[in-house]
C-alpha cells in the first residue's frame, strides 16, 4: 500500500447503531444535560439516537457550510443557528464524524460551553472533539450508511456455470 493511497471504509446501520449507543453511555448521568444539538446533516441520525438513550427530548440542530475541500481560506458560514442557548453550557453537539476540524472550530467559537462528541474521528480533528467513539485514518473516507444501500455483488469464483 502507498503512503497516499486513499482508502474506504464502509458503515453498515447496525455498526452506527451500536458504536452511536456506546458513545451517549460515556455521555451518563443523562441529568447533566439540557439537551443535544445535531449538526446537520450528517449529526442528526446520531444526536436522533444520543437523544433517545439519554431521555433528552430537546433536539435542535445547528447547519455549517464549510468550504475547507474548496477554498482554503474562506471562513465556514453559519446556514443555521440555534436559539435555545447563547454559550452551549448543558447541551451535547453531535456529528457524525470530525475530519479536519473545520466544522467544529467554527461551532466552538458559537458554543463555547458545550460538549462536543462525534462517532468518528479522523487524527487532524481530534483536539476540536470532546469524546468520540473510533478513530480513523487522515486518509479513509467514511461511507455512512444514508449514503449507501445494499446491492448484488458477484461471487469471488465468478458466476455460476
Ligand atoms: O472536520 P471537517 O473537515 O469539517 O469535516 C467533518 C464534517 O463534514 C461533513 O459534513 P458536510 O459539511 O460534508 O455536510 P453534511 O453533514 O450535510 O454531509 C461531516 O458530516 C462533518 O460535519
Ligand atoms: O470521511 C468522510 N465521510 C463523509 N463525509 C465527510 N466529510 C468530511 N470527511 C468525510
Ligand atoms: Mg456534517
Amino acid at each position: 500500500m502507498g503512503l497516499h493511497e486513499k482508502h474506504e471504509y464502509f458503515v453498515s446501520w447496525e455498526e452506527l447503531h451500536r458504536a452511536t449507543r456506546e458513545l451517549a453511555r460515556r455521555q451518563l448521568p443523562a441529568e447533566q444535560w439540557r439537551g443535544v444539538i445535531a449538526v446537520s446533516r450528517g449529526g442528526l441520525v446520531p444526536g436522533a439516537i444520543i437523544a433517545r438513550e439519554l431521555n433528552l427530548r430537546v433536539v435542535e440542530s445547528v447547519c455549517v457550510r464549510s468550504y475547507a475541500h474548496q477554498t482554503q481560506s474562506a471562513e465556514p458560514e453559519m446556514l443555521k443557528d440555534i436559539s435555545c442557548t447563547e454559550d452551549g453550557a448543558g447541551f451535547l453537539v453531535v456529528d457524525d464524524l470530525v475530519d479536519t476540524g473545520n466544522t467544529l472550530r467554527f461551532l466552538r467559537k458559537r458554543l463555547p460551553k458545550a460538549k462536543f462528541i462525534t462517532v468518528y474521528a479522523k487524527p487532524e480533528g481530534l483536539p476540536l472533539v470532546d469524546e468520540y467513539e473510533a478513530d480513523i485514518d487522515q486518509n479513509t473516507w467514511i461511507h455512512f450508511p444514508w449514503d449507501m444501500h445494499l446491492h448484488y455483488v458477484d461471487p469471488l469464483a465468478g458466476e455460476d456455470r
